[in-house]
């Protein structure tokens, strides 16, 4: 259904769902929220794979959060739960990295996540995964690693909102658009990175990407 194929053709924005994966929420000492928890990604953002993940300049705390991407493949306003899935277009892989320590202190003083969440680099996107070679998107192992070590290993089952869910309760407030993005969340296991580290992603055994990260 969807026309993308490519980076290029993505769309205007990136949906990011918070919080909805609760060993996720335990690890950071989180309650798990009510409602999605979302934020916004710019799209400059976003990395393919060849370019690297810069660490932002004073972040001593940057971590990786690997996550599902649903794209979207037609416009979606004010969609019930029951029709959402007809509007995704495609999944990709993504890494919703993160300045934690930034995020902390913004947190600690009632501040948003921009610096912390929608720096450039900080949304490395695979390539573009066609639907029709994922059976059911709710059953897929989520597997990030540094330098070859596992540090992430969780699976889209455990999500606390589901993809219709999520999709139903974001178009009521944002109109989606063809490309755009939803990052549905991460697992159990974020944890920090330095330069010269190399992270490697996978979902189930559809699709691996790779990203080097380096100081800004
Ligand atoms: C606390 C967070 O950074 C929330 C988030 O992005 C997630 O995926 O969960
Ligand atoms: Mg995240």
């Amino acid at each position: 259904m969807s026309r993308i194929q490519k980076f290029t053709e993505f769309g205007r924005k990136i949906l990011a769902v918070g919080r909805n994966y609760s060993d996720h929420a335990k690890e950071l000492g989180n309650t798990v929220p009510d409602t999605p928890l979302l934020f916004l990604k710019p799209m400059s953002a976003c990395i393919l794979e060849g370019e690297a993940i810069e660490i932002p300049k004073g972040c001593i705390d940057f971590q990786h959060e690997i996550e599902l991407a649903v794209i979207i493949g037609k416009k979606c306003r004010q969609v019930p739960a029951s029709e959402a899935m007809s509007y995704v277009g495609g999944y990709a892989l993504a890494l919703d990295m993160t300045a934690r320590d930034f995020q902390r202190e913004a947190s600690k003083k009632g501040q948003p996540w921009a610096l912390a969440k929608c720096i450039d680099t900080s949304c490395p996107v695979s390539q573009f995964i066609d639907p029709s070679v994922i059976s059911d998107p709710h059953n897929l192992e989520l597997v990030c690693k540094v330098n070859g070590e596992i540090k992430q290993k969780g699976n889209t089952k455990d999500m606390v909102f589901r993809i219709p869910e999520l999709l139903s309760y974001i178009s009521e407030y944002f109109t989606l658009e063809e490309g755009d993005m939803v990052l549905t969340g991460t697992p159990a296991g974020v944890g920090p990175v330095v330069a010269g580290d190399v992270i490697e992603c996978s979902l189930s055994d559809i699709i691996t990407c790779k990203f080097n990260v380096k100081a800004r």
